[in-house]
């Protein structure tokens, strides 16, 4: 069986970086920069004032020094004239600065009566003024590839970029299989369940910025998966969930392979998420993941969301791990790579969970991390420090 690193650098070959589309800058949150893109003007784009108050020469400035007022300059609307020597521009936050002046006194240092102003307190450097492009220039450049955040947007707004290049969302495809399953919300038979993967891991995949759909359920038939994998063409990742292992009614290696995958590998030596399959199937990257809900999420965190990243022009680097110090013991670990359930306290310490069986939700649910303990890992000891996926 192959580790959970070899098992990832043949994901990160069936994940081709997607093209470039562009999309309206109001669309643009959370998609990734797809190549540079420059400043189509100065910010700002005059020099102007940071403060309401009055606009003189600098060289005039002192306590008690007296200027008539010539005019008024708004956010908006300049004044047209020039500042001469002993005048003064009532100004406000944002305005341009009039010629001749290069100093902003504030209001509160002021004392005015009618149109003469006296500096009445002694007035700070600060010359509360913005220069000329201090912000940006225009050609100054936002560079590419990164995810857009909040202030990314506002920032390609104010270079008056309306519409921005984006890597193409990756289209998933989640088709769940099993005879067991009905959608949230339906009425299940008594032996049935609710299929949860599917939903749990739309949610990650989205978050990661793929667009997911979720097919009808495939049922433990090969004609019913035949018709799943049909619905699925045109995705650029299509995920099945469950039917993965060695039982009789484990159909999916069977079916895709008549379908003609290309197999890259079966079964990781991993826990959970041991039975993982991947491969190519009709020019698309497709993977097999257990049904156990835990370990289908965990193949998500460790596979899917990295796999997206890499078709995002994100690069492929291996899931960040942090470090924190057990809160208490546990045992040995077995042969398998193990990801571990687990909470990080407030003291910064994390508690494995008990139960680690892979059908429990409730237990991924607390969990706050994922501690990774190598195959053959030692009896750990509190206070031992254990490396551990965020989740
Ligand atoms: N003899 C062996 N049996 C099993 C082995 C093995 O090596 N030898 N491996 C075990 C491991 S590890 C796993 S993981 C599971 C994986 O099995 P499958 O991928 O074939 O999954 P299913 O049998 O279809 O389902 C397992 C379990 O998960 C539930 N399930 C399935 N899909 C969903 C869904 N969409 N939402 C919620 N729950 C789902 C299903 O009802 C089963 O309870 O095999 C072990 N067996
Ligand atoms: O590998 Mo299974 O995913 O242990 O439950």
């Amino acid at each position: 069986m192959i580790t959970v690193d070899e098992a990832r650098a043949l994901l990160f070959k069936l994940a081709a970086p997607l093209p470039a589309e562009e999309v309206p800058l109001i669309a643009a949150a959370g998609r990734i920069l797809a190549r540079d893109v420059r400043a189509r003007r100065d910010q700002p784009p005059f020099a102007a004032s940071s403060m309401d108050g009055y606009a003189v020469n600098s060289a005039e400035v002192e306590q008690h020094a007296m200027f008539k007022l010539i005019g008024e300059a708004a956010a908006g609307h300049r004044f047209e004239g020039r500042v001469g020597p002993g005048q003064a521009v009532r100004i406000f936050t944002g305005a341009p600065l009039p010629e001749g002046a290069d100093f902003v006194v504030i209001q509160e240092d002021v004392s005015r009566s009618g149109d003469l102003i006296t500096i009445a307190n002694a007035p700070g450097k600060n010359d509360n003024v913005r220069p000329l492009g201090v912000d940006f220039r225009a050609g100054d450049t936002v560079q590419a590839p990164r995810r857009l955040r909040p202030a990314d947007i506002a920032l390609l707004a104010s270079m008056n970029i309306d519409r921005v290049p984006v890597v193409r969302k990756p289209v998933v495809a989640l088709i769940s299989t099993g005879d067991e399953l009905v959608m949230p919300g339906e009425q299940p038979g008594p032996d049935q369940i609710i299929a949860s993967n599917t939903f749990g891991l739309k949610a990650m995949l989205e978050e990661a910025g793929a667009e997911a759909r979720i097919l009808p359920i495939a049922r433990d038939s090969a004609a019913s998966l035949i018709t799943a994998f049909d619905l699925a063409k045109g995705a650029d990742l299509v995920i099945t969930i469950g039917g993965a292992s060695v039982g009789d009614h484990d159909l999916v290696a069977g079916v895709a392979e008549t379908l003609g995958m290309e197999r890259a590998f079966y079964k990781v030596r991993m826990r959970p998420g041991k039975p993982l399959m991947a491969g190519r199937l009709n020019g698309a990257a497709m993977l097999g993941l257990p049904g156990n809900p835990v370990s289908a999420m965990v193949c998500g965190r460790v596979f899917v969301v990295p796999m997206l990243r890499a078709m995002l022009g994100l690069g492929a680097p291996a899931p960040r791990l942090n470090q924190a110090a057990l809160a208490a013991d546990i045992g040995a670990n077995g042969p398998r790579e193990h990801y571990m359930r687990a909470r990080i306290g407030a003291d910064g310490r994390i508690t494995v969970e008990g139960n680690q069986d892979s059908s429990l939700l409730s237990v991924l649910s607390a969990a706050t991390a994922l501690v990774r303990r190598p195959a053959d890992d030692p009896a750990r000891a509190a206070g031992e420090v254990v490396d551990y996926l965020s989740i």
